[in-house]
């Protein structure tokens, strides 16, 4: 590995078990929206949610998405409040059940989320090498970002309600799916241009297959996590001498 200037982590099935996201996250969303909806109903940062939920809604039906639906307009005094939580209820069920990357799913998923962080019901999991690769990547002085289809605001709780305690102070920077597509190599090029270093001074550590491809195309040093429950990885990975695979972070301290 050549010297860095600058760390980007994902998080799913790098710093964190698959199976946080899956077995906990998801389906504090799907089994607790009906009454989440209810008690916070008339909220304006509920409002401002399902807004960017319609908005992506209609693109989804103009585009012809098998099974998309509109979710009705506010301002159409025809829509009952239950038939505009129905509605909003089938189009998360809809997309989290193909496990859509899409920011207007992602933003809603981080909203639901804070309530669950701030009572306790969710704490986020970060593995033991992670947290002692953070300290010394701080001591080094090289930055650590994260590059994750989860919001900024999903990642902001999961790294300050964690297992290991706060860990935000350690993070210098969060990008999410605005920046770009996590498999579109220009999403890394913008990211490096963000936070000001030339794409070969920064690596990026994931367990996807597609990212890293990504990623190295746009010049980026590339490491692959294997953690437990990760998927199994193509030869196109395992056979490219540029790709180092790794099981723990520290790995990356031996000399
Ligand atoms: C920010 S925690 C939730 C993770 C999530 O929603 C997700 O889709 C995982 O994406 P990643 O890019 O971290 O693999
Ligand atoms: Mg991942």
């Amino acid at each position: 590995m050549q010297s860095y200037a600058a760390v980007i982590l994902d998080i799913e099935g790098t710093t964190t078990p698959i199976s946080f996201v899956h077995d906990t996250l998801f389906p504090y969303v799907t089994n607790n929206i009906e009454k989440f909806l209810r008690e916070n109903w008339g909220r304006p940062e509920l409002e401002e949610q399902i807004d960017l939920l319609r908005d992506q809604a209609s693109i989804d039906v103009k585009d012809g998405i098998s099974d998309a639906k509109w979710i009705p307009d506010k301002s159409a005094d025809i829509s009952s409040s239950e038939d505009m939580q129905a509605a909003v209820i089938y189009n998360i069920t809809w997309q989290m059940k193909q496990n859509r990357k899409i920011g207007a799913l992602k933003s809603f998923q981080g909203y639901m989320w804070k309530s669950g962080y701030e009572t306790g019901d969710l704490k986020g999991i970060i593995y033991d090498d992670v947290v002692e690769a953070f300290h010394k990547w701080n001591h080094m002085g090289c930055k650590v970002y994260i590059y994750s289809s989860g919001s900024v605001q999903a990642q902001k709780l999961l790294f300050s309600h964690s297992n290991k305690g706060n860990l935000l102070e350690h993070l210098s920077g969060h990008f999410d799916t605005n920046i770009g597509p996590k498999i579109k190599s220009e999403s890394y090029v913008n990211i490096a241009k963000s936070i000001g270093e030339q794409t070969k001074n920064i690596i990026f550590l994931t367990d996807s297959a597609q990212e890293a491809v990504a990623a190295e195309g746009a010049g980026l040093q590339v490491v692959i996590v294997v953690r437990p429950g990760n998927a199994s990885l193509p030869s196109y990975i395992t056979e490219n001498a540029n790709i180092k695979i790794i099981d723990n972070f520290l790995t990356l301290f031996n000399k």
